[in-house]
């Protein structure tokens, strides 16, 4: 064994997990729309959150980023209780509906989150270095001073996802920032969060598409508010004998209903 190895100050205590969730439970309005969610979101790694429309994805990543009411349970962010002020900084999130201002230019848009998020003249440098990094990483240079208001649908959400990548959060909380784009920016902004990944950045994303779920590294697939598995891909097709994570859906859908009725 290498001694070295075991040295005070040479062994690291492993990472803790980007989001912790034990006993997550969420009730909106008359409903428990998640009910009793136990799961882990590993750091650096793109973790999909897959199910169909209804389940619960929004409400669950509104909770990690803290603007959701009636969250009980145990919820740790970046070793933090969800929603805490220190974690304002150091997760992005974007919601389904691009949260832009029309009336103005991509770029001002861009100026005016970094802004408030970097304040203060002696950042002015640091501002502008990361409104050009956005900027690249979206794929927008060329639209920068195109207003807002007269961008496809497509490059909107280019701009929310923009806005959110200000300031190099180390969590990204992306709900469902592929719907409407066509396949090939679709591959890019995989491609994207593929490489901010690589970089350290844990991504949260939900999508309903399930062949996007073969890009994540790990999956929670949802119904109903529960989670029906907490995997790798290769694992959930390993473990339900299916070729496809689309397979292990239903699979796993059959299963539990199958054991309601019995
Ligand atoms: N204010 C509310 N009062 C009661 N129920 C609500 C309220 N808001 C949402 N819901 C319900 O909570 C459930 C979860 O909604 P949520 O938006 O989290 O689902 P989702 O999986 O993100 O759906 P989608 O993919 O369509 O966005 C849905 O069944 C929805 O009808």
């Amino acid at each position: 064994m290498n001694k070295a190895a075991e040295a005070p100050g040479t062994v690291r205590a492993p990472a803790t997990p980007a989001v912790h969730a034990a006993g997550l439970t969420v009730v909106r309005g008359p409903r428990t729309v998640l009910r009793d969610l136990d799961f882990s979101v590993p750091r650096g790694q793109i973790t999909g959150l897959l199910g169909p429309s209804g389940c619960g994805k929004s409400t669950l990543m509104r909770s990690v980023v803290g603007t959701q009411a009636k969250v009980t349970g145990t919820l740790t962010v970046l070793d933090r209780p969800a929603g805490h002020p220190t974690l304002r900084a150091r997760v992005g999130y974007v919601t389904q509906d691009p949260s832009v201002y029309l009336d103005l230019t991509v770029r001002q848009n861009l100026d005016y989150f970094a802004a408030v998020l970097l304040p203060g003249r002696a950042a002015a440098d640091r501002r502008r270095a990361d409104v050009e990094r956005v900027l690249t990483e979206v794929d927008l240079t060329s639209h920068a001073d195109a207003l807002a208001g007269n961008l496809s649908g497509g490059q909107l959400s280019r701009v929310s996802l923009a806005v959110a990548l200000l300031g190099a959060p180390e969590l990204l909380v992306l709900d469902e920032p592929t719907v409407g784009l066509d396949p090939v920016l679709r591959r890019d902004l995989w491609d994207l969060f593929h490489s901010l990944a690589g970089h350290g950045t844990t991504l949260l994303i939900s999508s309903h598409v399930m062949d996007e779920a073969e890009r994540c590294h790990r999956l929670l697939l949802m119904r109903e508010g529960r989670l029906l598995a907490d995997d790798s891909p290769d694992a959930l097709r390993a473990r339900t004998g299916t070729d496809t994570v689309e397979a292990a859906f239903l699979h796993l859908v059959d299963t539990a209903n199958a054991t309601r009725t019995n």
